[in-house]
């Protein structure tokens, strides 16, 4: 059975309880309720940490064994060198989410740091951005 994390950064543990207009009114969990029953013969594995250092180490620990990640880094994706570099550093191939269009937004979320060490980049879908993460990962 392949095994794919999914792991959310800073302030995503507040989905669907602010700023609905932007990150829609659903929270993660029950989303992540909704992906397992999509994914039955797929491990998923659900991490959220405010913290950078808890981001590494989780990415550390499953990067070394598992078969994808599916990561929505928030905001540290535009400062966070070091998270970067944790992609590189495993073999787990990963996939880079944001659930708004950061194109579309303020000029400092147009950089990523962790895009480049990604298969790819998911941006605007929404939650769905998660689900068609995962869809790619377990096709490789
Ligand atoms: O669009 C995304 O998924 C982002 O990663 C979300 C980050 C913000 C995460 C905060 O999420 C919240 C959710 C609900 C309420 C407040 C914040 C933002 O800094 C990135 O530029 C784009």
């Amino acid at each position: 059975m392949k095994q794919i994390l999914v792991i959310n950064g800073p302030n995503l543990n507040l989905l669907g309880k602010r700023e609905p207009g932007i990150y829609g009114s659903q929270s993660f969990e029950a989303y992540f309720e909704t992906l397992q029953a999509t994914f039955p013969d797929v491990h998923l594995t659900y991490f959220q940490s405010n913290h950078e250092g808890a981001l590494l180490d989780k990415i550390h620990e499953f990067g070394f064994v598992g078969d994808g990640i599916v990561i929505n880094a928030g905001a540290y994706t535009h400062t966070s060198v070091a998270l970067g570099d944790a992609l590189s550093a495993v073999p787990a191939p990963a996939v880079e989410v944001h659930i708004s269009n950061v194109h579309a937004r303020e000029a400092f979320r147009h950089h990523s740091y962790l895009s480049a060490k990604c298969k790819g980049v998911i941006v605007g879908m929404g939650l769905m951005g998660y689900e068609l993460g995962i869809r790619y990962l377990v096709s490789l």
